[in-house]
């Protein structure tokens, strides 16, 4: 929530508070490096707030309530009138409560609004001398503030002269563009210097700085005018106009204002029209090209502020609307590389996820190699991370003031991410040489590996050997492949020639399991194919399951359910293509669900399989009649013969499969009173599926293959959830290789995107 506040239990918690907000409120007003981002900020001061509510006899004299900036910023500049700071509302209904104290106040109704945006910048105040700018002045603590005169010629919409000679005080906030907040960042990283952390920081950091070898751009946007001693006639103008006829008045002077931007300050009479304007301006945050915290509505009609007046900390006549902050502090814990369809590699951000205005944001854009380096990007850094409305979330910049020197370098791809193909570097925006056949490489190379369709002999090399020479567009391809064809590529000798094609018709009476979980259907990976397969038995019945039977798989929620079928009608073409091929399209033992409004549960966990119901973990070296079976093997085996196949002993394991050398899982059963079998016992039960298996039996312990063979990243998976029922809720026996490939499920290989958990290999 935008308004919620830290709880101060007791009066060392409130002194911590004080102290920890005055150093932040020092830091952001001087150079900008504040270690808090504004809503942690605010939450604290809010908090300072409310204890001093409670307890008004303990009150600190540092405390930055009540003071402008907090009582944390100075200068030696007297203000003629003070530079104040605004009070908040965070909702209409707080609107209508502050309007209708502020009516009671002045006796009458409020005769007109200005509603304009909330600058994010700093203030300032010019003091022009006949038309000459003579001094730029921080806005201080408000009673005085710093002289930034040396800063005026890099700021945009600030005149050294004006159109008039007039002696005038303008008022307004410095900010930085978003282009210039990059462009400002990329100048400062190329002179080594550290980034700014967001544009409000970079703006306060570039008027106060001195000496600089370089220079940044800001950006001035009046917001008022007053007289100074020697303004002469114009004095009483100045104090008469209303807000928005001085606006413009200041404008026709050459000194830039909001008004030539969409968010243009608006003069209306009513409180209606006054959130309108709000909600307009809300709306139209997010594709701003500079940011702003609120909106401010002030009232517009000089008589109605005079008889307002003003408070030590704020004028009582105008009020920020503030929005909710878009900018959290969070840490950026690595970087993806995805490949689109077009072979563009696209770096991600991994982030601690955060709560931003409501939503938690776990990844942000970054847009190529070059701007990382621009950024000066770190893994492990402290990022400032902007997301509104529904933008993308991206990272402003690295809070370089918050490193602990144990930031390592981004690591860049040598090879393409999806199917290890070289990668064209010459343009900012990097690309897979293989362009849009590079997803072709990589979905034809996963259909082939070693859990899916098992094709031996066919590795990345020959399958980006297979669609360069346009004989596979799609994996159904490789099943019509001639001899001749194959022939005709280099280093396809006869020998090597009839392997394969004896490979790929062994192939083709894969179980429907394999061939389902070929396609690469988003989101499921080997065992969730098993179980898919074995619910539905049939293909047909797979591809005409509505989101509502697949959610009566085990694991499938709804979300996923629809994706699922929306992405079994694109695959239909090709399922078509195998159908004609002659690839298998039932899953054996398994019988299809009853037919809609028969009994439920069905699909294949028939009562009468000797493992109905029970949940099986494996462990340990298989013997016997077991001794060849890879784990996944092992998996299909149990879930064939009805049971549910588990990497963790648990007290739901109805049974354990201990071969030699069984670790923890053994000790554990043990304690749980949970039944162990031996290999070759464990056979015996299940006799009648054991001659199921056919093709060629993989290692036991294999890694997982993710079929992009050499994804820089391995996605996966752990099944139930990393401390459910994965490898972090193992122990010790969960680290090696053989209990690792059991457990993880490859998510999504071809696009490589979704992490739900990271297993290390
Ligand atoms: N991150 C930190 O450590 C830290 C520390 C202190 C303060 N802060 C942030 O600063 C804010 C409070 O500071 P504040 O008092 O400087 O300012 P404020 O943001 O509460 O509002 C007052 C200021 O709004 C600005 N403004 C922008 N557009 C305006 C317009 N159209 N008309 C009039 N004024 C306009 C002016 O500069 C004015 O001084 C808080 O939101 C807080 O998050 C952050
Ligand atoms: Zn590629």
């Amino acid at each position: 929530m935008t308004n919620s506040s830290a709880v101060l239990a007791d009066a060392a918690a409130y002194a911590a508070a004080v102290e920890e907000a005055s150093q932040a409120a020092a830091a952001y007003y001087a150079t900008g490096e504040s270690t808090l981002d504004d809503d942690a900020y605010d939450r604290l001061a809010r908090g300072i707030a409310a204890y001093e509510a409670d307890h008004p006899d303990e009150i600190h004299e540092s405390s930055p309530t009540g003071k402008v900036a907090g009582g944390a910023a100075v200068g030696d500049v007297p203000h003629t009138v003070p530079m104040l700071s605004l009070d908040n509302v965070f909702s209409a209904e707080q609107f209508a409560t502050w309007t209708a104290s502020l009516e009671r106040r002045i006796g009458r109704p409020v005769a007109a609004w200005s509603v304009e945006p909330k600058l994010d910048g700093l203030a300032v105040a010019a003091r022009y001398r006949e038309g000459r700018l003579e001094r730029l002045i921080t806005r201080g603590d408000g009673a005085a503030g710093e002289d930034v005169s040396h800063a005026a010629p890099a700021v945009t919409g600030l005149p050294e002269r004006l159109a008039a000679p007039v002696t005038i005080e303008v008022r307004g906030e410095i900010l930085m563009t978003n282009e210039q907040f990059d462009q400002g960042n990329a100048t400062r990283t190329e002179h080594g210097g550290a980034p700014f952390a967001n544009p409000r920081n970079g703006a306060a950091g570039t008027l106060r700085a001195k000496d600089r070898a370089y220079r940044v751009e800001t950006t001035f946007f009046a917001y008022g005018a007053l007289p100074l001693a020697g303004s002469g006639e114009l004095a009483e103008t100045l104090t008469e106009l209303p807000h928005s006829e001085l606006l413009a008045y200041v404008a026709g002077l050459g000194v830039h204002t909001a008004a030539a931007t969409e968010v243009a300050p608006v003069r209306v009479t009513t409180v209606e029209e006054v959130q309108a304007r709000v909600a307009e301006i809300a709306a139209l945050r997010a594709g701003l090209p500079f940011g702003i915290d609120g909106i401010v509505i002030k009232a517009d009609l000089a008589a109605d502020r005079r008889e307002a007046g003003s408070g030590s900390r704020a004028p009582r006549w105008a009020i920020a609307h503030k929005l909710p902050a878009v900018e959290k502090i969070t840490r950026l814990l690595s970087v993806e590389w995805n490949v689109g369809r077009t072979g563009i590699i696209a770096p991600r951000a991994v982030l601690e996820p955060v709560e931003i205005d409501g939503s938690t944001v776990g990844y942000a854009t970054l847009h190529n190699p070059a701007d990382i380096t621009r950024r000066d990007l770190r893994l492990g850094d402290q990022v400032m991370v902007y997301k509104a409305g529904d933008i993308i979330p991206r990272i402003e910049a690295p809070v370089a003031h918050l490193r602990t020197g144990e930031e390592t370098p981004i690591e860049f791809p040598a090879s393409c991410p999806q199917c290890g193909s070289e990668i064209d570097t010459s343009e900012q925006r990097w690309r897979c040489t293989r362009g849009r056949n590079c997803r072709l490489v990589a979905s034809v190379s996963y259909a082939a590996g070693r859990d899916q369709l098992d094709i031996e002999g066919l590795g990345t090399t020959r399958v980006v050997q297979l669609v360069d020479a346009g004989l596979v567009t799609d994996f159904a391809d490789l099943f019509t492949l001639e001899r001749e064809q194959l022939l005709a590529l280099d280093r396809m000798g006869e020998t090597s020639t009839d392997n394969l094609l004896a490979a790929i018709g062994t192939a083709r009476s894969r179980p429907l399991s394999r061939v389902f979980c070929a396609l690469g259907v988003r989101g499921t990976g080997r065992s969730m194919s098993r179980r898919i397969a074995r619910y539905f038995a049939t293909m047909d019945h797979i591809v005409a399951a509505d989101a509502e039977s697949l959610q009566r798989v085990d694991g499938i929620g709804k979300e996923k359910a629809a994706a699922v079928v929306a992405e079994l009608v694109e695959l239909a073409p090709l399922i078509e293509k195998l159908v004609r091929a002659g690839v298998t399209m039932t899953e054996p033992g398994a019988t299809p669900p009853p037919e809609p409004g028969a009994e439920e549960e069905g699909g294949g966990t028939g009562a009468e399989l000797p493992l109905a119901g029970m949940k099986v973990v494996v462990t340990g070296a298989m013997t016997g009649a077991l001794e060849k079976l890879s784990r996944n093997q092992m998996n299909e085996l149990i879930e064939r013969a009805g049971g549910k196949s588990s990497s963790s002993v648990s007290a739901r394991t109805s049974l354990l499969v201990a071969g030699e050398k069984a670790g923890s899982k053994r000790t554990k059963a043990e304690e749980l009173g949970i039944r162990i079998a031996a290999p070759e016992e464990f056979a015996e039960l299940i006799a009648g599926f054991l001659s199921g298996e056919t093709g060629e039996v993989p290692e036991a312990g294999a890694a997982v293959e993710t079929g992009a063979g050499t994804a820089a990243v391995a996605v996966l998976a752990v099944e139930g959830g990393p401390t459910a029922a994965g490898p972090a809720a193992e122990g010790a026996d969960a680290v090696e290789t053989v209990e690792v490939s059991e457990t993880v499920e490859v998510v999504e290989t071809v696009d490589a995107v979704e992490v739900v958990g990271a297993v290390k290999l």
